[in-house]
């Protein structure tokens, strides 16, 4: 398996921005040593495979994921709880070994955490997206029972510390300033560790 440089861990309530954000920066580092990876693809492809289900509308922002994601929680749960790192595990064996630069856009839960702190802490960056709920709103969020009071949507607001914290409150200049901080950092990490 590929050994990154730096590991990017991205973290933030639903419409917070993780995904946009993640782009942001992958464009920023260098599509050519960077990658995205979610840790809800294997999720998703395995949901649909079981399920009858179309795996490219899944990982699109629609209303086809809105209607399974509550179901595709309660299942995800199952699996975890048997084996906590198991989506992780199969997210980065998707990892590309030419691209050591690794954003993952879609931490939730302590176990995820837990998993990149004890397989990469040397490397490894958590970055949490903050945002007002009106500001979510704005972007389609609607609270919904059952997900956005749901581990996967609480697991991570407390009793963690942050590395970096990114507000995407709609501030493009404050944005513009936070992500060049983290491409800097990046970019530094990138040179100390690109050949260990
Ligand atoms: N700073 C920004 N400026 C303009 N649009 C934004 C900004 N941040 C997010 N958006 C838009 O808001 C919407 C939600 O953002 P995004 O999909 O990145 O959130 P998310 O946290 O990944 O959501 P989810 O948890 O539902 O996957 C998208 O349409 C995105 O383009």
């Amino acid at each position: 398996m590929s050994q990154p440089a730096c590991v990017l861990l991205l973290s933030g309530k639903r419409k917070s921005g993780k995904d946009f954000i993640a782009d942001r920066l992958q464009c920023r580092i260098g599509p050519e040593v960077c990658q995205i990876l979610r840790l809800s693809g294997p999720l998703k492809e395995q949901y649909a495979l079981d399920n009858g289900l179309d795996y490219q509308q899944l990982l699109d922002s629609t209303t086809y994921k809105e209607m399974y994601r509550a179901k595709m929680i309660a299942w995800g749960e199952e699996k975890r709880s048997a084996d906590p790192g198991f989506f992780c595990r199969k997210t980065i064996e998707l990892a590309q070994p030419d691209r050591n630069i690794w954003i993952i856009s879609d931490a939730r839960r302590k176990t995820d955490l837990a998993f990149f702190s004890e397989n990469y802490q040397k490397v490894l960056r958590t970055i949490r997206m903050t945002c007002s709920d009106d500001v979510r709103k704005q972007r389609g969020f609607i609270f919904t029972q059952g997900i956005d009071d749901a581990e996967s949507e609480c697991g991570l607001d407390e009793c963690v510390t942050w590395d970096i914290v990114i507000s995407n409150d709609g501030d493009e200049a404050l944005l513009d300033m936070d992500i060049d901080h983290v491409v800097r950092l990046v970019q530094f990490m990138y040179e100390q560790n690109k050949s260990t």
